[in-house]
């Protein structure tokens, strides 16, 4: 069954005449920058990687049960902080942790906000620390408790938390 991929115009010609040039690929639809391509490869992973490689938020996090899911280098971790734009990368006790705080326009709106993050942690099966502190400051903190460190999965809650519309939530900025 084909599967509809969208990545950046830049990176695919990079890769079609790699390792995925013996995949029967179709480019179905070139929308600005971005192509749909089909392609009827059973197996998408080396594929799948490269296509989402540039946008963390069409992955999926994966069970972080696994035994083989160890936490990442910090060096790794830097690789990645760009692609979560607002995300903070911070070391606490030798525990890598993403975190990013806003300002609630009241404690109400700062529960709403928990509310929609909560949503995507449930529908990911990835879950972050959420605080909300004198009354309007919220402060989410993601790490992969099970691994006792940063993964993958943390990066994509992020830029999925990124993908919601929290404009109305929060406090306008003050004038500078
Ligand atoms: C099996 C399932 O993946 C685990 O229970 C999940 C639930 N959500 C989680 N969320 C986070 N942040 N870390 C975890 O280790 C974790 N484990």
């Amino acid at each position: 069954m084909a599967r509809i991929l969208q990545f950046p115009l830049t990176s695919l010609f990079r890769s079609l005449s790699g390792a995925h040039g013996r995949s029967s690929i179709q480019v179905t639809k070139i929308l600005h920058d971005r192509v749909e391509v089909s392609s009827n490869r059973k197996s998408l992973n080396g594929f799948r990687t490269f296509c989402t490689g540039e946008d963390l938020s069409i992955k999926k996090c994966v069970p972080c049960n696994s035994n083989d899911i160890r936490p990442m280098t910090e060096q790794a971790a830097n690789e990645l902080i760009p692609k979560v734009p607002g995300w903070n990368l911070v070391n606490e006790t030798d525990t890598l942790k993403l975190n990013r705080s806003w300002k609630v326009k009241s404690f109400t709106k700062g529960l709403e906000l928990f509310q929609a993050v909560a949503d995507v942690a449930e529908a990911e099966g990835h879950h972050p620390d959420l605080h909300l502190v004198g009354w309007n400051n919220v402060k989410i903190e993601i790490w992969t408790h099970a691994v006792g460190g940063l993964t993958e999965n943390d990066f994509i809650l992020a830029a999925k938390i990124n993908g919601l519309d929290l404009q109305r939530l929060l406090r306008r900025k003050a004038a500078t």
